[in-house]
């Protein structure tokens, strides 16, 4: 019998209970970064390493469709979303988002949110005690949405915070949580169809060049303009990724709480500091586990083999905690992108390879800018930490300190 069709038990229950540390734990045993295992039913390969992300990325050997299971679809993501689709169709669908890498457009979503947090700030020192994760969601809902051209009135961001956050919340977990993303986005699915139905019909006016405008206006080019769900599919891809930057945050003032040292740099506005610590908390936190793709044909990686129709997966969070990569992995050093800004396929917690040509999170430079103008915000809040459980369970997918870092006594600037 050929060593990939040897049968291997299945390690969904592993996955599940073990969450972030299922593939580093076993990558441990291997020397050649490579794990042959099954998932989901289905024969897998794991690899990790800036030569293992080309390989990811090679659309001759993986694809999307059909990698990503229903349930993750029917909650993060959303059905006929652009990560489910490969070669032309892809590329076509990925022009609606690659604006987003644009300076210009980065500087205005971070002048929103920021404007928003300062707002927030005022309010806050109102209040005994805020929840940072929380008001960090409505904060960015906020600003997304003005700068995205949502109408003011169109949404009530209040419950479209709580809504995005329970689908990244949900997605990799069975039970309640899930049931809660499933319909945060039944609900904002069709919310959302219906707002790109008035703009089309010119009920509601999106501003020119606007997110909404945009995506009302797509066209695929093999099937005409996108169907109303799926152009609020994709408008919630913005949204949502968007909001999903309030887990950096957290994971933000957690890093400022443990390592204050940090905090005097950043409060006087270095930007380069501001850049590495923004790196720094994207690579050391934990979000995304793994990403998987679908092998077409069967492949062979360092001596492991999977067949075609098995499961590729890049093992993330193990290589952004690679020690060949890093050195010490388990410290939070953000001068280490001082000196060396990341090479593109080192540093990967939103994908690696090219962001225009491939399936790599077009958001990515927005996630920076907002959470470095936002880790100087933080480090600049006035505010007491008072005692509660900042423990980050790992196995939790995906995590957060438990408390979503409360503070209390804010004072206004
Ligand atoms: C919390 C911050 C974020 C994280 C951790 C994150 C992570 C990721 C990851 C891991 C991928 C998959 C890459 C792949 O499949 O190869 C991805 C794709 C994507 N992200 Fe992000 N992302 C974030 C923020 C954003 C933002 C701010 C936006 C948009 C404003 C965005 C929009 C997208 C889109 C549209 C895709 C699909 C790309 C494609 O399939 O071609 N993300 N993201």
């Amino acid at each position: 019998m050929d060593a990939h069709r040897r049968p291997l038990l299945d390690r969904t229950p592993a996955l599940l209970t073990e969450g972030y540390a299922w593939l580093p734990n076993r990558m441990r045993d291997s020397t050649r970064s490579v794990l042959r295992t099954r998932l989901l039913g289905r024969p897998a390969l794991a690899v990790r390493g800036p030569e293992a992300v080309r390989l990811f990325y090679d659309e001759s050997q993986v694809h999307r469709h059909g990698a990503i299971p229903p349930p993750i679809l029917d909650t993060l993501f959303g059905q006929g979303a652009v990560h489910t689709l490969d070669g032309a169709a892809h590329r076509t669908r990925k022009e609606l988002f690659l604006p987003l890498l644009e300076a210009g457009r980065v500087a205005r979503l971070t002048e929103h949110v920021t404007g928003a947090w300062d707002e927030a700030v005022r309010a806050w020192s109102e209040r005994d005690r805020v929840v940072l994760f929380d008001e960090a969601a409505v904060v960015l809902t906020r600003g997304v949405c003005d700068w995205a051209g949502v109408p003011p009135g169109a949404v009530d961001t209040d419950t479209l915070s709580r809504d995005l956050v329970a689908m990244v919340d949900g997605f990799a977990t069975p039970g309640p949580r899930h049931l809660r993303a499933r319909r945060a986005r039944a609900r904002q699915e069709t919310r959302t169809a219906r707002l790109v139905e008035e703009v089309r019909a010119g009920a509601v006016a999106a501003p020119a060049d606007s997110v909404l405008q945009r995506v009302a206006r797509h066209r695929d080019t093999a099937h005409g303009p996108l169907d109303s769900r799926t152009a609020a599919v994709e408008l919630l891809n913005v949204l949502r990724p968007t909001v999903a930057v309030s887990w950096f945050v957290a994971f933000a003032a957690h890093a400022l709480h443990r390592w204050p040292a940090h905090r005097e740099r950043l409060r006087t506005g270095d930007d380069a500091f501001a850049t590495a610590f923004a790196h720094e908390v994207r690579r050391f936190y934990p979000f995304a586990p793994f990403l998987g793709a679908r092998t077409v044909t069967e492949l062979s990686w360092h001596g492991e083999s999977v067949p075609a129709g098995g499961i590729l997966l890049l093992d993330v969070y193990g290589q952004n905690h690679d020690e060949e990569l890093w050195g010490d992995p388990y410290s939070f050093r953000p001068a280490r992108f001082l000196d060396r800004p990341p090479g593109p396929d080192e540093l990967i917690p939103q994908g690696g390879g090219d962001p225009a040509g491939g399936h790599r999170c077009p958001g990515e430079r927005i996630t920076v800018g907002l959470l470095q103008a936002l880790a100087v915000r933080l480090a600049r809040l006035d505010c007491t930490v008072p005692e509660q459980d900042l423990r980050i369970p790992l196995r939790r997918i995906p995590t957060r300190p438990r408390s979503g870092f409360a503070v209390t006594g804010v004072r206004a600037p």
